[in-house]
């Protein structure tokens, strides 16, 4: 089911949370919201979601304006940080929940209901987990069992926001793995929040980077990255450097679009090794220019010959690789 989203404004009391937002997603696309706290995100979600209702604008689901139409009309399903798993209630039940409260007339039997839940344990593979009550589940696993919940009831479109935030690093990164290929197998039409880049980079089909109740840039995840539509876009979607050039100009650059070496080199300017940090593969080391007070980090892999028994206060000569000119 397709989501048109268009010209949503959303003020609270004086302030503008939202600025005629403007949005398409197609179908069966996955597409994350991504910006810094307060930019709107959860506010532009909870409207579609009919949570919420904007100053102005309309909502489209599948050709048809749904603006008046109430959450439960709208038949999404949500997953939520903090939307809990009603406690008095075994996993089992918790899934079973959507399908027993429906309407009679659509509600599946008992049997139905049964092979129904399983199956959606199945799939997000805890189905030995049916028994337990929520407080005897790990984090990670009670935001899968949030999820078989909300699809239970089968809806044509999927909510997240922030949906794996309060968890640790790793089980994050494996939550979002599986959420990219069950987002494939069920094939779903997905709008996750999030403010963190790398977890919108490696999920999403599209990325649409908000910036005070603005969309600043849509795009793939490749796209966004490599062709930054703004300066705000450039440094949230990873560190960036800034040299200056002359008074009036700076050059952007990420820390891996470097040449580094030990000898002058054509182009090249010298700094002074302030740090070096091996980072697994890569090792980082940071340079003071002179000239300015920024410092700039440069990241190499770790067997790159300009590391050779370097150390702290010695120089190396660097030149961006690529980067972006920008008028300061
Ligand atoms: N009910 C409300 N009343 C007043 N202000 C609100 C309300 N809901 C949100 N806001 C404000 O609107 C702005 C956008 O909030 P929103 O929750 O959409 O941001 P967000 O991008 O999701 O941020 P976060 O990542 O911190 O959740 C914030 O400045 C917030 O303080």
């Amino acid at each position: 089911m397709s989501i048109e989203i268009r010209g949503i404004s959303k003020n609270f009391n004086s302030f503008r949370a939202l600025n005629t937002i403007n949005l398409d997603i197609q179908s069966g696309e996955l597409v994350a919201l991504l910006g810094p706290s307060g930019c709107g995100k959860t506010t532009l979600l909870r409207i579609i979601a009919g949570l919420e209702t904007p100053d102005s604008g309309t909502i489209v689901f599948h050709g048809e304006d749904v603006s008046r139409h109430d959450v439960r009309e709208r038949q999404v399903g949500f997953v939520f940080q903090h939307y809990a798993l009603f406690r008095h209630m075994t996993v089992f039940e918790n899934v079973a929940f959507g399908l027993r409260m429906k309407p009679k007339d659509e509600r599946p039997n008992k049997e139905q209901i049964t092979e129904k839940v399983h199956q959606l344990l199945n799939m997000v593979q805890l189905d030995w987990l049916a028994d337990r009550y929520p407080e005897q589940l790990s984090g990670g696993q009670r935001q899968r069992i949030a999820l078989a919940r909300a699809l239970a009831v089968e809806p044509k479109i999927l909510l997240l926001d922030e949906p794996f935030g309060a968890l640790d690093a790793k089980v994050r990164k494996e939550l979002r793995r599986w959420l990219a290929r069950l987002h494939e197998e069920v094939n779903l039409t997905s709008v996750f929040v999030t403010h963190d880049q790398e977890e919108a980079m490696e999920v999403a089909d599209r990325i649409v980077v908000m910036n005070k109740g603005n969309i600043e840039q849509i795009g793939a995840p490749g796209e966004v990255y490599e062709h930054p539509a703004s300066d705000f876009v450039y440094h949230f979607l990873g560190d960036a450097n800034r040299l200056f050039v002359g008074s009036d100009h700076h050059v952007l650059f990420r820390p891996h679009e470097i040449s580094l070496s030990r000898e002058p080199l054509e182009g090249h300017q010298q700094g002074e090794v302030r740090d070096i940090r091996p980072l697994g593969a890569i090792t980082r080391v940071t340079l003071k220019v002179t000239g300015q007070e920024e410092l700039i980090e440069a990241e190499v892999v770790k067997d790159h010959e300009s590391l050779n028994r370097l150390a702290r206060g010695e120089r190396l000569y660097f030149k961006p690789k690529g980067g972006v000119p920008v008028a300061s």
